[in-house]
């Protein structure tokens, strides 16, 4: 019998190669408001969460309000590297969906970013996904499970029926506790960074869904 039906999949740094233009909008509005800001913090704080925790995550001791200000100069940082186009589709995460749907599979995105429709439809595959479900669409982002219990409910799935593939901390941390199998990607060779997960891979293109299968077996 087979276990897995649904694949849900975090959008920033496992479909789009778009940590890099985060990295720097965030950096860009952080060093504009005074406070230090490196790849561990952004790793640590910022990565899988929505735009405002992210933002206070970091500017703890600022006002929600200047909070709010901030993140959104951070998106208008972010879209113009988008709208330019500054991003790709990673090749082994388009083969990972090939091949999936080729068995079958229904997928989905459960992404915090508020972008996440946008870029998918930017890069041309909006349409592969069943659901896209976006940290707006919960009362409580990543790490809390929210996002991914309502990407396997619109995908008519239990979550022991799905996996989840995630490269940031807040992501793995927010599938565990939706009671997922969750698969790590870590594209930057930090692979301890995501040790919550049931199986860190560097790259999607070795990563074989019997293998999946025989992890939810266990
Ligand atoms: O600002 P957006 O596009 O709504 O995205 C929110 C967050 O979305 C996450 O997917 C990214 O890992 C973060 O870097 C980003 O800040
Ligand atoms: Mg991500």
């Amino acid at each position: 019998m087979t276990l897995l039906r649904g694949v849900i999949f975090d959008l920033d740094g496992v479909i789009a190669d778009t940590v890099p233009a985060h990295f720097a909008a965030w950096k860009q509005m952080f060093a504009e408001e005074g406070y230090a800001f490196d790849e561990r913090v952004y790793h640590d704080r910022v990565d899988g969460r929505r735009r405002f925790d992210g933002a206070q995550a970091v500017m703890v001791d600022a006002t929600p309000d200047r909070v709010s200000a901030a993140a959104s100069r951070k998106d208008a940082y972010f879209l113009k590297q988008i709208e330019q186009g500054q991003f790709e589709v990673f090749a082994d995460t388009l083969n990972f969906l090939r091949a999936c749907r080729a068995e079958g599979l229904v997928l989905a995105t459960a992404s915090s970013s508020r972008n996440a429709r946008l870029v998918l439809e930017k890069a041309g595959i909006a349409d592969k996904f069943a659901a896209i479900v976006g940290g707006d669409d919960v009362s409580n982002g990543k790490p809390h499970p929210d996002i991914f219990l309502l990407a396997a409910k619109r995908l008519g799935l239990p979550p022991e029926a799905c996996v989840v593939i995630e490269d940031a901390i807040s992501g793995v941390a927010a599938a565990k506790a939706g009671g997922f199998l969750c698969i790590g990607i870590d594209r930057t060779g930090q692979t301890e960074r995501l040790a919550g997960a049931d199986l860190i891979v560097e790259s999607l293109s070795r990563l074989k869904l019997c293998d999946i299968e025989q992890l939810m077996g266990k």
